[in-house]
């Protein structure tokens, strides 16, 4: 069997989130983080999730990292390319949403693809081509405060008819509710317009099957990880997929139980406070972090007293709109992103050494930051504590069992996600429980 899909994702929570939902629709999945320096063992392998930093880089390096990404998968043969974005189309009008599909497509020789961010299961739908995040507008949602991306405008035409010389235009929902002919018909005609990128509506699953349908055959398809959900079937029905895989077990965790966050979303603010209300937990502070290094060694050390006690603990530079706009009023908005993710890689760098193996990140640039400075290159994609989020695996030269690593996307999981997420690891590898 060949490659059926090649996946190259805009940042790594988001890389995890398609790959968890191809493994749990029977697809053989391998996520590497940047596009693999080394030999891939692909013999057994349907779909390449490639993780890239790529959603808030100038536009011209995300287009470039992507086509690098997009020219590995190629010679392997993938009959099919996906290019993974927010489910919230995290962009700006600089991009890099609407760049980058431009340059993936040209490089494939297509003529159109559709966008289809939406993931009902975490309820973002999109309605005559307005993404909702549950039943707010994108733009009231909490998006509208986004610390790199603030996104103010829930009409995504418009959002990416800013971000590419190209037209756009829109498969509303009563076409899919006709049909994947129908949409077939309805691209059919936009492409003859010369529309290049198509809005897609989606409210719920159904839809998302429905658009499997029509787009299976596209060289490039867009979107957020719920496409994802829907595409392996479709490949299954062209043949192109053996059977049903069932997703591999994890091997056991063990180690100490560490949350880093550096996500502000409303999501992952309550779920910060939900766990400092039952273990401990402490703050880093962007304003602190400028002044040198004397607040990380401090939080650190708290880190340390905590692990070395068995408790779980959090680091989180999370902070609510407030605190982040002072932040970045001192230190610029790049400044500030960029000292708590270099504090919180080197956290990661220095607990896992001395022996966290369970950890939990929240947030896609925070998570990129972590992986990277651990040195990751591959995941291996277990069960998922919530939707969106797996518990996932890598091996690190100095441990003798795997890192488990959780990647949660800033506005996914539970309120509760940061102690249950441990609970489910101890199930899923047969573990004591650490939270
Ligand atoms: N207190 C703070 N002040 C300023 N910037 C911060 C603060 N805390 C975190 N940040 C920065 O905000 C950014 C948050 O982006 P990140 O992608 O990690 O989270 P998210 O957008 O909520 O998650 P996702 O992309 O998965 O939806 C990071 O660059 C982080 O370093
Ligand atoms: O699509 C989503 O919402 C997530 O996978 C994500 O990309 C967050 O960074």
């Amino acid at each position: 069997m060949t490659l059926v899909l090649g996946a190259i994702a805009d940042d790594f929570t988001g890389a995890t989130d398609l790959a968890n939902n191809l493994v749990r629709s029977g697809m053989r999945c391998v996520q590497t983080i940047g596009v693999p320096e080394a030999a891939l063992d692909l013999a057994d392998v349907d779909a390449v999730v490639v993780a890239l930093k790529s959603r808030s880089t100038p536009a011209e390096q995300a287009v470039a990292d992507s086509l690098a990404a997009l020219d590995w998968l190629q010679a392997r043969g993938a009959r099919q390319f996906f290019f993974k974005y927010c489910s919230t189309f995290d962009s700006t009008d600089a991009g890099n949403i609407g760049p980058v599909a431009d340059a993936l497509l040209e490089r494939l020789g297509g003529t159109q693809t559709a966008m289809v961010p939406a993931f009902p299961a975490n309820g973002r739908t999109v309605y005559q081509g307005h993404l909702f995040v549950g039943d707010r507008l994108l733009n009231d949602s909490g998006m509208q405060h986004h610390p790199l991306n603030p996104m103010h405008d829930a009409d995504l035409v418009r959002v990416l008819g800013r971000q590419t010389p190209h037209p756009v235009g829109l498969a509303a929902r009563s076409t899919l509710a006709q049909g994947g002919d129908a949409v077939r018909r309805r691209l059919e005609a936009l492409a003859a317009e010369g529309i290049r990128h198509v809005i897609c509506d989606t409210l719920d699953d159904t839809d998302l099957e429905v658009l499997a349908e029509a787009l299976a055959d596209y060289p490039l398809v867009t979107g957020g990880s719920g496409l994802g959900q829907a595409l392996p079937g479709q490949y299954r029905r062209r043949g192109w997929l053996a059977e049903m895989d069932e997703p591999g077990s994890l091997a056991p965790a063990s180690g100490g139980a560490l949350v880093l966050s550096g996500s502000c979303s409303w999501a992952t603010l309550g779920q910060v406070a939900h766990f400092l209300q039952r273990h401990p937990g402490v703050a880093l502070d962007p304003l602190a972090l400028a002044e040198g290094e004397k607040h990380v060694r401090a939080v650190l050390a708290f880190a340390r007293e905590h692990l070395a006690a068995g408790d779980p603990v959090l680091v989180h530079a999370s902070a609510d709109p407030e605190r982040v706009k002072a932040a970045q009023a001192v230190l610029g908005v790049e400044r500030a992103g960029a000292l708590v993710e270099q504090a919180l890689g080197e956290l990661a760098q220095c607990l896992v050494a001395e022996g966290v193996g369970r950890l939990v990140v929240a947030g896609g640039e925070t998570s990129g930051a972590v992986v990277s400075a651990l040195g990751i290159r591959q995941l291996r994609i277990g069960d998922q504590i919530d939707p969106g989020v797996p518990w996932t695996q890598a091996p690190l030269s100095h441990r003798e069992g795997p890192l488990s690593l959780a990647l949660k996307s800033g506005n996914f999981g539970g309120e509760d996600f940061f102690s249950r997420a441990f609970t489910v690891l101890d199930e899923l590898t047969g573990e004591e429980g650490a939270a």
